[in-house]
């Protein structure tokens, strides 16, 4: 078992100086260029709001991207834009349930860590503080009767020597074109467990392999391509362990309040331009402009359309003309339906802290995929939350329950025998306005349609987390891909204006 983050090799040639660093004076750039340009950008936006019912923008989607293209803009000069949104809440993928008195367990999307600075910033940004995970303490194992303490050290327990070579290999993978790397056709016929089953794995670290892998991913390793996987280790800059720990890594921090109140913050400013329950049905003209926008509650025409939902969210959307062959081809068979369950068991004191136990569980067979201590920060009362498989698991609430209390007794005692609230969040049976929670990317799909993924088409401009450059799938992808399409918007409006 792995503890302890090993420092990134430099590739051969570079210098101290890394992509983070470059990425950083590209940001500032960029930033400082749109500045400079601003007030030719407010003009020309405002020259569109003259025509009356012509906007600058309409951003589909008030989830994290949405809402940072819609902050961005506004912050730049723009007023002329609006944010239309399918449900009745903003926040997407980041759900707070209430577990009272000002306190939430997060239903969707919690963790950051290192490298993720662009939604570290926008936290710092709207007041939003950060606390650590925990993880400190004993994990529990459970096979059948049998149960086993470890001390993971808040990181998987998989092969060291194995995470090393997957890093090799993730330096040629660049996380935002996975299929622009020299390598890219044979990394992408293999899945992880293609390559995984010529390392000759001990079975209890397949089991670790397996586990994360799934959390990781929403699929098994041998259904996820080896491709994909590699992307996303290049993403936290070549390191395993940043991507799939805890204790230096992705699963780091959560912030005070529950990941919605990012969302709810940027929209409370936004005020009554965020309009909710307006589903995007049909979206029309979107070759030249102005380009209407069809919700049932009316149309909006805008010049620019900023489309802020996964390439599946984005095949529901009827398009006329039809969008390009590959593009339309590369939503309708973009990998959707990875299923997560999420469950909150809420007890009056996080017990198992004192008996020297992490308040992790994982299950070899049974319903818990990883069960994991979600306490809010002032321990006044305690939470275990977990992953679930459907299918193993009931999905009347109370049955849920008892069968978790079950499972939970038996790794951390007897004092999981009384929880004070439960609660579940199945993201597939929810609505249809999520489909899939993450992206579990088959072999040989990123190789035959990612190219069609980033390019805007016409009018529209592409975003949400999915289009990231880096941490693409993470709710960093997803603030980050906001901020590009703003400027998307910003540097066409300063090219009419020039
Ligand atoms: C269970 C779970 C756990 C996760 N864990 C983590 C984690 O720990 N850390 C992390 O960084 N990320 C995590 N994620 C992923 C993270 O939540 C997402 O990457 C991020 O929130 C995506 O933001 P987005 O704005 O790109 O998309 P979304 O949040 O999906 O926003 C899209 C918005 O568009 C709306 N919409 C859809 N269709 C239409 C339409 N036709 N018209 C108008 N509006 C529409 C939707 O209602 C939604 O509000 C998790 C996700 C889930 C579900």
């Amino acid at each position: 078992m792995k503890s302890k983050v090993e420092a990134v090799d430099l590739a051969p040639g570079s210098t101290a100086f890394g992509r983070r660093d470059f990425l950083g004076l590209a940001a500032m750039a960029t930033v400082a260029a749109t500045a400079s340009s601003l007030p030719k950008v407010a003009s020309a936006v405002s020259g569109a709001s003259n025509q009356r019912d012509v906007l600058e923008v309409a951003i589909i989607g008030a989830g994290l991207a949405g809402l940072t293209a819609a902050r961005d803009l506004q912050r730049a000069g723009c007023e002329s834009f609006v944010v239309l949104e399918a449900r009745d809440r903003v926040g997407g993928r980041t759900l707070n349930h209430d577990l009272g008195n000002g306190y939430f367990s997060e239903a969707g999307g919690q963790w950051i860590g290192p490298g993720q600075t662009a939604v570290a910033d926008l936290a710092r940004e709207l007041g939003v503080g950060t606390f650590p995970t925990y993880w400190q303490g004993k994990s529990t194992m459970l096979a059948g009767d049998a149960r086993a303490a470890l001390d993971l050290g808040g990181v998987p327990g998989t092969d060291p020597k194995l995470q090393r070579e997957l890093e090799e290999m993730a330096r040629s993978v660049p996380s935002g074109a996975p299929w622009a790397s020299p390598r890219a056709a044979e990394l992408d016929a293999l899945s992880v467990g293609d390559w995984l089953a010529k390392k000759n794995i001990a079975p209890e670290n397949q089991i670790d392999w397996s586990a994360s892998l799934r959390l990781t991913s929403g699929t098994s390793p041998t259904k996820l391509s080896l491709l994909y996987y590699l992307s996303m280790i290049n993403s936290a800059d070549c390191n395993y362990e940043r991507l799939e720990g805890t204790s230096d890594g992705a699963q780091q921090a959560r912030l005070s309040g529950g990941s919605q109140i990012l969302s709810v913050r940027m929209a409370d400013a936004l005020g009554d331009k965020v309009r909710l329950s307006a589903p995007v049905l049909r979206i029309e003209n979107w070759q030249n402009g102005p380009v209407a926008i069809h919700t049932p509650n009316g149309v909006i025409r805008a010049r620019n359309v900023i489309v802020a939902l996964s390439p599946p969210l984005c095949h529901q959307i009827a398009f006329d003309p039809p969008l390009p062959e590959k593009r339309r081809e590369m939503q309708r068979r973009w990998p959707a339906y990875a299923p997560m369950r999420k469950t909150a068991h809420v007890y009056k004191k996080p017990f198992w802290r004192g008996k020297g136990l992490s308040g992790w569980i994982f299950q070899v067979q049974g319903p818990v995929l990883w069960a994991y201590d979600n306490s809010p920060e002032d321990l006044s009362f305690g939470v275990i939350n977990a992953f679930v498989h459907n299918g193993l698991l009931p999905s009347e609430p109370k049955a849920a329950e008892a069968e978790l209390t079950r499972i939970y007794a038996q790794a951390l005692g007897d004092e999981a025998l009384h929880p004070i609230g439960f609660h579940q969040h199945d993201w597939l049976k929810a609505d249809k306005w999520t489909l899939t929670c993450v992206s579990p990317m088959p072999p040989g799909f990123l190789t035959r349609y990612g190219e069609a993924l980033h390019p805007s088409v016409g009018r529209l401009i592409w975003s949400g987390t999915e289009t990231a450059d880096i941490w693409a799938g993470y709710m960093d992808g997803a603030v980050r891909s906001g901020h590009k399409a703003a400027l998307q918007v910003l540097r066409a409006a300063a090219g009419r204006t020039a």
